[in-house]
């Protein structure tokens, strides 16, 4: 049977945007897909259609009747397009989701969902009241790897699971000084920057809290899944966002424990990624033993499974690759395209098949909880982030939909 066909449109044209573009215009037998294809339709770029073609040349897209909009408006007014998959920082993604829905386009939007709960809450209503499929983009999940270490939580591998700890640090301490390594854009990266929802919770925490989340959650039984009381300690960087955040998760009812972790100093790993690396990033804990997972927790391909000591103490190691189109063009040093984004991809593409309108994987539920979780570690850690981006007031014309 034919593979079924899904026409992206993509907004934004920055790095993830490029990253995820590529990967889905790598071929899907060289992950092993055969039911689900992808075509890159159309590209925009708040700043110019120039922009937007540069964007398109860049991915070396095949189909040369794409489409380069100089604008985020005419984007979601294409006809072709089933998807929109929307790669803007934090800040922007409620209004321009939003912009995406109320013009009747299907969305898969990045992480951090939005900035605050109340605003994700608000997209959902949308995507339900107007029946399109949403769906936040946190790919991690969708990572064999993941599956894997899901299927054996829930068959009972390593016992009762009880506490699962997970920390991404991202490394960027300048020596001898008060401010973070972020280049040439220093204060005004995105990283920190409070006008486009800077911090180290909604750009990495979100990954830690993605590991409590889909090992102490969503392996539970639906009727099992609670939202986790929240205790939070958060050192604030000069500009305001939070540089170092500490959260305790505590299920009460299931009497489990996830501690998330992140910083913008520290490094996780300090000796490497991947086989490099001697400390877990994640720790699953249970009652007969433990699994570790190396990092970097957005992008992991190995975890190692401990059973507790004893007569019959074992050690396994699972190195899972991330697939390789050898017949793309990689980098210099790089063997073709493939980041492991498109498994994501794919699975909205198997939703928007299947007339599902939220992906199993990240439900809607789960995705409000966590950004419930974040704003509660913000309440108490005292980041405040400006009006214009906390907002829950949808406005088509806002600054942050760029020009109409
Ligand atoms: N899943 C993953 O692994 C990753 C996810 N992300 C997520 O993707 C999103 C974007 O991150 P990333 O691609 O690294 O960011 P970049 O800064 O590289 O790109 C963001 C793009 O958004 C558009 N944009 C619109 N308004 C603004 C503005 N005021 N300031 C800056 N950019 C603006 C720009 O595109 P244009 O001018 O064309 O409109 C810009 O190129 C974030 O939410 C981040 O959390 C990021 C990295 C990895
Ligand atoms: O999602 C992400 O994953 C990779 C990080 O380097 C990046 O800052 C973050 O946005």
């Amino acid at each position: 049977m034919a593979p079924h066909n899904v026409r992206w449109g993509i907004m934004a044209t920055g790095g993830i945007a490029t990253t995820f573009a590529k990967d889905i215009l790598c071929d899907p037998s060289t992950r092993d897909v055969s039911d689900i294809a992808h075509t890159i339709v159309a590209a925009a770029s708040s700043s110019s259609q120039s922009r937007a073609q540069e964007f398109l040349d860049a991915i070396k897209i095949p189909n040369k009747d794409a489409k380069a909009y100089g604008s985020y408006h005419e984007l979601v007014k294409d006809q072709n397009i089933d998807i929109v998959y929307v790669a803007t920082p934090h800040s922007h993604h409620f209004q321009n989701a939003m912009l995406c829905l109320e013009a009747g386009k299907n969305v898969l939007c990045e992480k951090a969902f939005t900035v605050n709960a109340e605003q994700t809450r608000r997209l959902v209503k949308k995507a339900k009241e107007k029946n399109l499929f949403l769906m936040e983009a946190v790919w991690t999940r969708y990572f064999p790897l993941s599956i894997k270490i899901r299927e054996m939580i829930t068959d009972g591998k390593i016992g009762e699971v009880l506490r699962v700890s997970a920390d991404l640090s991202c490394n960027c301490n300048k020596p001898d000084s008060d401010s973070l390594n972020f280049g040439s854009d220093g204060d005004k990266s995105r990283m920190v920057n409070m006008d486009l929802a800077g911090g180290a919770l909604l750009d990495l925490g979100i990954y830690s809290l993605t590991w409590v989340f889909q090992i102490l959650y969503l392996t539970q039984k639906l009727e099992k899944r609670e939202k986790p009381k929240v205790l939070a300690a958060v050192d604030k960087y000069h500009t305001g966002a939070d540089e170092m955040t500490s959260i305790i998760c505590h299920f009460e009812k299931n009497r489990t424990m996830g501690v998330a972790t992140t910083g913008l100093r520290l490094a996780t790993q300090p000796d490497g990624e991947g086989s490099a690396a001697t400390g877990p990033a994640c720790r699953i804990q249970g009652t007969k033993g433990e699994i570790q997972v190396i990092g970097p927790l957005y992008r992991p391909t190995e975890y190692r499974v401990i059973m507790n000591r004893g007569p019959k103490g074992q050690v396994e190691d699972v190195i899972c690759p991330i697939p390789k189109d050898t017949n793309r063009e990689g980098k210099e040093g790089e063997n073709g395209w493939g980041h492991g984004m498109f498994w994501e991809a794919d699975e909205a593409g198997r939703c928007l098949r299947d007339g599902k309108k939220q992906s199993d994987t990240i439900s809607w539920e789960e995705s409000i909880t966590i950004m419930e979780v974040m704003d509660e570690v913000r309440k108490q850690g005292g980041v405040v982030y400006p009006e214009l981006i906390d907002s829950t007031t949808y406005d088509e014309k806002s600054p942050l939909n760029g020009k109409a």
